[in-house]
């Protein structure tokens, strides 16, 4: 087990307890309300910077209890649309059940299937573990998940590994690809708000992107996503989201309108 959240975690209402950021008044995830979202024409393009990766590259694949995390070298960067430098640390998902949805923002209180996070820091600070209790520290990009025809070869790369890393940390390597395509290629469309980690220690921390449009991934390869990991005694790793926070007194900015 990590050694750096007390377990079994304890459930959500009990987060606060042992990490006090849980029950602050900027925390996430939200559901994002489209009626009260403010267009700022000031918010330019997402444009990231080195996602593109070779297949000699091997990268750590690791289910880590609580959901399936690629670890990414700091030489993907976000380059543009964010006021300072943020390199990734790490991606994962989010996901519900056979029967529900997962996703941990809402649109109109819409639970997408899945979703995305891909985790950066601001470089200004010497590594994440400085950033990570920064305002201004991280940099998560969101993406919604959703069912749709095709096989999405992309996801692929990573879902054709979840079978070897069933059990809670187990970890296995795989080939480097083109991590900008787990990403939707529209990256001018976006909400924008500060908030935080969605899981202990809950650092208000985040300056969260989630795009507008979403990315499709077939039937078979949602059913392996919530089908395939397993956390402590052997259960299935599922439902893996917070539920939404409460916004207070912030604002979700909107770069379109
Ligand atoms: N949505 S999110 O970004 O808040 C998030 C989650 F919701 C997450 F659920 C997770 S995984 C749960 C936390 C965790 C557990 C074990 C280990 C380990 O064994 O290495 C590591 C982390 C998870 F890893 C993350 N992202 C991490 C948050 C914890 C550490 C800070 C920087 C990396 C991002
Ligand atoms: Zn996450």
């Amino acid at each position: 087990r990590s050694h750096h959240y007390p377990f079994p975690m304890p459930d959500p209402g009990q987060w606060a307890k042992h990490f006090p950021a849980c029950a602050g008044n900027m925390q996430s995830p939200i559901n994002i309300n489209t009626e009260t979202t403010i267009f700022s024409p000031q918010l330019r393009p997402i444009q990231l910077s080195g996602y593109s990766l070779p297949a000699s590259q091997m990268l750590a694949l690791k289910n880590n209890g609580h959901t399936v995390v690629l670890k990414l070298p700091e030489s993907l960067a976000i380059a543009g649309g964010y006021a300072q430098q943020y390199r990734a640390v790490q991606l994962h998902l989010h996901w519900g059940s056979p029967s529900e949805p997962g996703s941990e923002h809402t649109v109109d209180h819409k639970r997408f299937a899945g979703e995305l996070h891909v985790v950066h820091y601001n470089t200004k600070y010497e590594n994440f573990k400085a950033a990570v209790t920064q305002p201004d520290g991280l940099a998560v990009l969101g993406v919604f998940l959703e069912v749709g025809p095709r096989e999405n070869p992309y996801y692929q790369q990573i879902l054709e590994h979840l079978h070897s890393i069933q059990g809670e940390d187990d970890e296995v390597f795989v080939p480097g690809f083109n991590i900008a395509g787990l990403l939707p290629d529209n990256l001018h469309l976006y909400f924008h708000y500060n908030g935080s980690l969605t899981t202990p220690p809950c650092h208000e921390s985040v300056k969260w992107t989630v795009f507008n449009q979403t990315v499709m991934l077939s039937k078979e390869q949602m059913s392996k996503l919530v089908s395939s990991l397993q956390t402590d005694d052997n259960r299935l790793l599922m439902n893996n989201f917070r539920q939404d926070q409460s916004l207070h007194r912030r604002w979700v900015l909107a770069s379109f309108e």
